[in-house]
């Protein structure tokens, strides 16, 4: 037998490369083993659970299915008739339910409600549902700069306050569960001003949970929800060519995601036809050994993950793709609508 005889880092590159393989092979088995035999999903009563954007059509639903769940449900809406509608909703299952007035874009205000709750309810929140979006529906150019701004300040920034206004309890108790709600227009885009929101919300997202992944912080899972056209309202008007694919009933849309949280899916893309694009963009996950040559290596590759993504297809195909499916122009009868709604509501100048 011919024995190869090879420096000792490219023994430990080629140990290492073998056993991403093996990984990545085991992972991809399990998540086709998991699409067929679904995993059994975890009990969340005496859970504590935040849902900001609680007024709205996907909010309102996540509030009552987690109540249904057995879950205590703490409610956060800029809207606070809207939120007090949910909670109203909500009380009625026989839930007990907390519900505050917060405008998540301000920081300040965030973290002063954060201890709100953590003195109305007694304790931790250990569930954190980001879930509040908006939408400017403008073209680029037409697009004020308040409004472009505000997009990023609810979609993506706010993010960042609520993850840092929970998630340090949830850690010191190794403890808890941070769902993102995007879109799939943060996997993939079309014109308009929200991709690049919700394309900042995935990175912010796939970003918490490597850090969470490094430090070992297991008890703390990550869920990423990626919905298609949902209707609720808020893309009134948004369509494909031929309506290849028709948009999701919000219940429909609420239930899957749902089902991804309780078995502590890392992503949801809602349909699975959705996916496909995804699959074109090839996101692979890898992880880079785990310190099994410790003692010949000084460079400690423990809990080293790392993601790194390349197109699959061309861009000029995606192009075409676009094209075929209408999802270039989706958003125009959407941006008309609000245009037209606007002027509607625009009081007439005295001549
Ligand atoms: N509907 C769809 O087609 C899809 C939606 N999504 C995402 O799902 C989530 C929910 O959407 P959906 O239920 O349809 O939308 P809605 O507009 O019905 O609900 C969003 C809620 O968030 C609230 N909100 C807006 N800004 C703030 C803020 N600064 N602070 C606190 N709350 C705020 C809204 O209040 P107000 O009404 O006063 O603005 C509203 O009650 C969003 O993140 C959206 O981007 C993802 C894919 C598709
Ligand atoms: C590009 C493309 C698609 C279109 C997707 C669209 C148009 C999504 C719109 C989503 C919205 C409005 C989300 C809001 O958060 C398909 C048909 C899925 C599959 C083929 C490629």
């Amino acid at each position: 037998m011919m024995i190869l005889k090879l420096p000792q880092h490219k023994m430990i590159f080629l140990m290492d490369l073998q056993m991403m393989l093996l990984d990545m092979i085991y992972f991809i088995l399990r998540s086709s083993v998991r699409t067929v035999l679904r995993p059994r999903t975890k009990p969340i009563d005496g859970e504590l659970v935040l849902i900001t954007g609680a007024g709205g059509g996907l909010g309102r639903l996540f509030a009552q299915e987690f109540a249904k769940h057995g879950a205590e449900v703490v409610l956060w809406d800029v809207d606070g008739g809207a939120n007090e509608q949910t909670a109203k909703l909500v009380r009625e299952m026989g839930v007990k339910v907390h519900t505050y007035t917060v405008d998540v874009t301000s920081r300040e205000e965030v973290y002063r409600c954060a201890e709100l709750v953590r003195r109305d309810a007694g304790r931790d929140v250990t569930m954190l549902v980001n879930n509040a979006g908006v939408v400017a529906g403008k073209r680029m150019l037409d697009c004020p700069d308040e409004l472009m701004e505000r997009t990023m300040k609810v979609n993506c920034h706010a993010l960042f306050w609520t993850v840092k206004a929970f998630l340090p309890q949830m850690k010191a108790q190794n403890h808890g569960h941070i769902v993102t709600i995007a879109s799939v227009l943060g996997l993939f885009s079309t014109a308009c001003d929200y991709c690049a929101s919700k394309f900042a919300a995935v990175g912010f997202h796939e970003s918490l949970a490597h850090e969470l992944l490094a430090e070992e912080v297991e008890g703390v899972k990550t869920t990423l929800v990626c919905p298609y056209i949902v209707n609720t309202g808020m893309f009134e008007g948004c369509k494909i060519r031929y309506m290849l694919l028709p948009p999701l009933e919000p219940q429909y849309c609420v239930e899957q995601a749902m089902n991804a949280i309780l078995i502590d899916q890392p992503l949801v893309c809602i349909p699975r036809l959705t996916y496909l694009p995804v699959i074109s963009r090839a996101y692979v996950l890898c992880h880079l050994g785990r310190q099994r040559h410790e003692g010949v290596t000084q460079v400690h590759l423990h809990s080293l993950r790392s993601a790194f993504s390349f197109r699959l297809l061309p861009w000029e195909a995606n192009v075409v793709t676009y094209r075929f499916m209408g999802s270039d122009r989706c958003m125009y009868p959407f941006i008309d609508a609000m245009s037209s709604q606007a002027s509607r509501q625009r009081p007439v100048q005295a001549a």
